[in-house]
């Protein structure tokens, strides 16, 4: 199955943070949720982002994909600089460079497996590719299944659904946030699985935030986030020494996040 990226895409480096800052709120109740990040996630690879609770991850993660601007800093993603483009253009960006997979499966509960499948072509004014598309289904492993509603699907399977439909667009980059945490762990291995597929057979880039170590462990690396900071980079990560990561971080972590005095 083949499926390449742009070429400034498979350059090395799918998206590039210098500076990230997010700040939520002034004065004495300022958050800062992201302190200074500096980045890069590399093309055609799995990686997964951790860290406790109220770290950072899913403020970076929404920065990241366009869906949230940053206080201060950059974000490159594939050949555009985020900050740049005015909100009619990141629009257009999120819709047809970038796939998103929720915990919720966000999926339409009046449309077929396939008319969500195709929902982000269908919203961009695009006709499918037949071929591609039945790689897609054959990917996920929905081939019977593809005239089902959504309620007559196993979360797993709806998972699956949301996965083809973030991988029908041929996005730069796929982002997936907490996408195991309400499957069970078989349906969970076989979500990542097929994560892991998409990257390794179709050189997709996955970006995940994950609260499991199982699940981290299927990525190629762990950035890990402490008061929203980047604090740990693990290359080939494997859920024991993530844990002890994790671990070490929980017992070092201060307060939820940042407090900005006196601003
Ligand atoms: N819209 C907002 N307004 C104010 N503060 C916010 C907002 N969103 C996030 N925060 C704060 O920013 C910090 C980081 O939040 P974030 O949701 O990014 O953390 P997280 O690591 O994803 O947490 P969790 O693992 O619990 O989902 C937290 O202190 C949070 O309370």
């Amino acid at each position: 199955m083949s499926h390449a990226p742009p070429a400034h895409v498979t350059a090395g480096i799918a998206i590039t943070t210098r500076g990230l800052r997010k700040q939520y709120g002034s004065g004495p109740a300022a958050v800062v949720a992201l302190d200074g990040v500096d980045v890069d996630f590399a093309a055609g690879r799995f990686t997964a982002i951790m860290g406790p609770s109220g770290s950072g991850k899913s403020t970076l993660m929404h920065c990241l994909a366009g869906l949230d601007r940053p206080t201060a800093g950059t974000v490159r993603l594939g050949d555009a600089e985020l900050g740049r483009l005015d909100d009619r253009r990141l629009t257009m960006l999120r819709r047809d460079r970038i796939g998103f997979v929720f915990q919720r499966f966000n999926l339409l509960p009046t449309l077929s497996a396939e008319e969500n499948i195709v929902l982000p072509l269908a919203i961009a004014g695009r006709q499918p590719d037949p071929a591609w598309l039945r790689q897609v289904v054959v990917a996920v492993g929905l081939g019977d299944r593809l005239r089902h509603r959504p309620a007559e699907l196993s979360g797993g399977q709806q998972q699956r659904v949301a996965v083809a439909r973030a991988l029908i667009t041929k996005p730069w980059v796929i982002f997936a946030d907490e996408p195991t945490g309400n499957l069970d762990s078989r349906a969970s291995g076989d979500l990542l699985r097929l994560l892991r597929e998409a990257v390794d057979t179709l050189g997709q880039t996955v970006v995940m935030v994950t609260h499991d170590p199982v699940a981290a462990a299927r990525a190629d690396r762990v950035v890990f986030l402490a008061d929203g900071r980047l604090v740990r980079d693990l290359a080939e990560p494997t859920a024991e020494r993530v844990l002890d990561v994790l671990g070490h971080l929980d017992a070092t972590a201060g307060p939820i996040a940042t407090p900005v005095r006196g601003r």
